[in-house]
């Protein structure tokens, strides 16, 4: 007779499942699924990787990230997709947190991150922070793109007590508006129309900005696709090229987000240089049948 209390092992599934491994990541706060497809195609469309972000149903993050192989020049193509299942061109933080990643596996401290905004050289430096190049800021109506021409320095925007913001592309479209008091602001409440305003064609994360000093900005940022964040890479660096593009700040900048500063330089020759920490959370696996197709 069998023992007392053995249970029959539940029937194993005929097939065994394929685990898609993930770490999960972030760059003061703003937080990442990392996935590795490169070494084949992975079986997430947007509406799975939507599902997968989100904080209830899924494992939740504010972009999920797929690592794929890059041609001569990079060292990593990185997917960016925000958790409305839509793609991004850029995403600062976990550019970062790619780097990092790729130098930990190569054992160097510089590596190259490719999006499909361009090659993003990023570096390790001492006491672990990353840095990264984000590449030229574009000031162009159609670069940013905006729905018609004007000028990216002033759009004739405003909504209740903000107005007037500044444009640029990173590689995604922010808008920066400048505001006396940002702990006065509720600007939660202004994020989404200001996201989804047709100024913007392809919608815009939008960026609320305090002087604090020429080399101090403090910055909120409600995301395109994904809402309020606790910090937004790409956004810090529209906030610096944008304040001093106003005249509002030099070139050197710590950046302070809700989820900590960042340290930002937009150098003579155009470049956005980026600098921050990058911290994993845990390692899980993805069972892809958990989630709609
Ligand atoms: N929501 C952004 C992408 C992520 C940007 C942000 N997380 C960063 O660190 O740059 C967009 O749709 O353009």
């Amino acid at each position: 007779m069998r023992g007392a209390g053995f249970r029959p092992r539940p029937s194993l599934p005929i097939l065994p499942r394929v685990l898609i491994p993930f770490r999960k990541m972030h760059g003061l706060g703003n937080d990442f699924v990392v996935v590795d497809g490169r070494h084949g195609a992975l079986p997430l469309s947007p509406a799975r990787i939507a599902a997968i972000a989100d904080r209830h149903r899924g494992i939740g993050c504010d972009q999920f990230i797929t690592l794929e192989p890059a041609a001569a020049g990079a060292d990593v193509f990185m997917r960016i997709h925000n958790p409305d299942g839509s793609e991004a061109g850029a995403c600062g933080n976990a550019t970062r947190c790619v780097a990092s990643l790729l130098m930990a596996e190569t054992g160097r401290d510089a590596v190259t991150v490719r999006t499909v905004s361009g090659e993003l050289p990023g570096e390790r430096l001492p006491g672990g922070r990353i840095r990264v190049d984000m590449g030229h800021p574009r000031f162009g109506w159609e670069d940013v793109p905006l729905a018609e021409a004007m000028d990216t320095a002033h759009l004739p925007l405003a909504l209740g007590p903000v107005a007037d913001p500044a444009a640029c592309s990173m590689g995604n479209p922010h808008a920066t508006f400048f505001v006396d008091d940002l702990d006065a602001l509720d600007w939660r409440a202004l994020g989404p129309q200001l996201e989804q305003h047709p100024l913007f064609p392809d919608r815009a994360n939008i960026g609320f900005a305090q002087v604090v000093a020429p080399d101090h900005l403090r910055v909120a940022i409600w995301e395109r696709g994904a809402g309020p964040t606790l910090a937004c890479g790409s956004g810090a660096c529209a906030t610096l090229v944008n304040a001093h593009r106003r005249g509002l700040a030099i070139r050197r900048a710590r950046v302070e987000l809700p989820g900590g500063v960042l340290e930002l330089e937009w150098r003579l020759d155009g470049a956005v240089l980026m600098t921050g920490p990058v911290a994993t959370a845990f390692l899980g696996q993805i069972d892809p049948d958990s989630f709609p197709a």
